[in-house]
């Protein structure tokens, strides 16, 4: 069986002394019967780099509009810094304004134009200032919309599922380039992910949403990049036995192997296990694209969303 769940007293405020980014209290959300946050507590230090995962339906879109502001909170128990960004899973941006005018899209400054060209060379775009949307691959409208968020100079990022819909080499090079930009401004971000293995790569604390609370908190102290050495794997192990994937004990090092998706049980899939363990989900493993990963890569233990 799966570990159950240890609700924390409360999410520790991070390593930074001074005023939280974030500061939640008490909050609840109810969408009419149903309570999907519950007296719910969060801090999060500027400059730190959150990761949240949970269940398919556990709330963290919720938590993440509300931190956006997308959805009206109180005051008194949601608190965020004014300058905000939020990228989501799709780019969003509008098919007929050029690239760079999606990126500037509702800022006032008159050096817009160049505001953009320094925001897109920053995502590695710059060639692609004067394009249009429909003429970029999924991960350089990913990047836009990062440069997109980059120019509103955020104190808090908020990161819905932004690489989801990502291969997964596209995938690797975006965690690269968020993590050099959040280097270079320093935001504090709160990333939504279904994937165990990206948070553990970016995040410097992983908490699980459960039953409308940050249930768990795992304060990730690996140097980056992050191997995917031992203890990688044990937190990951950890992590998924609090979303409730079973995760067999280690036996050996032998590669990763690919396991075919499988319709989700309570919207959790782990895509990637060793060929001679018992697979989750009911599937025996089976070489596929096979090999390792490193460097913070993905090994693919996905929640809900599936893999993309
Ligand atoms: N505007 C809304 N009206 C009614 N119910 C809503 C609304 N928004 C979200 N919900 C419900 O709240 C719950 C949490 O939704 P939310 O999208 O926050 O979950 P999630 O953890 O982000 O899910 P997923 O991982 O599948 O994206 C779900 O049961 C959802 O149906």
């Amino acid at each position: 069986m799966a570990s159950p769940i240890a609700p924390i007293a409360a999410p520790s405020p991070s390593a930074s002394s001074g005023p939280a980014a974030v500061r939640v209290r008490g909050f609840t959300r109810r969408f009419g019967d149903v309570t999907v946050l519950r007296d719910l507590d969060l801090d999060i230090a500027p400059g730190e780099f959150v990761a949240l995962l949970g269940r398919s339906g556990s709330g963290k879109t919720t938590l993440l509009r509300t931190l956006a502001g997308l959805d009206a909170a109180p005051a008194e128990q949601v608190s965020t810094p004014g300058a905000r960004a939020v990228v989501f899973q799709e780019p969003r941006l509008l098919p007929w304004k050029k690239v760079w005018r999606n990126v500037t899209l509702g800022l006032k400054s008159g050096r817009s134009r160049l505001q953009a060209t320094a925001a897109l060379e920053e995502v590695g775009l710059g060639h692609r200032v004067d394009a249009w949307p429909a003429t970029l691959s999924g991960g350089e409208a990913q990047r836009a919309a990062l440069a997109r968020a980059l120019v509103r100079e955020p104190q808090l990022l908020l990161l819905d599922e932004p690489f989801a819909a990502l291969d997964a080499l596209t995938r690797l090079r975006m965690h690269q380039l968020v993590l050099s930009l959040w280097r270079a401004h320093r935001p504090a971000v709160l990333l939504v992910t279904h994937d165990v293995d990206e948070a553990i790569a970016l995040a410097d604390r992983i908490l699980v949403l459960a039953d409308g609370r940050l249930a768990v908190e795992e304060k990730v102290t690996l140097a980056r990049p992050r191997e995917a050495g031992p203890e990688f794997q044990a937190l990951r192990r950890r992590l998924l036995g609090h979303l409730g994937v079973e995760q067999p004990a280690p036996r050996d090092t032998a590669p990763l192997a690919f396991i075919p998706p499988a319709p989700p049980a309570g919207g959790i899939r782990a895509a990637w296990s060793r060929p001679s363990a018992p697979a989750v989900n009911g599937h025996n493993g089976h070489n596929g694209h096979g090999g390792g990963f490193t460097n913070g890569a993905r090994a693919g233990a996905q929640l809900g969303g599936g893999l993309s």
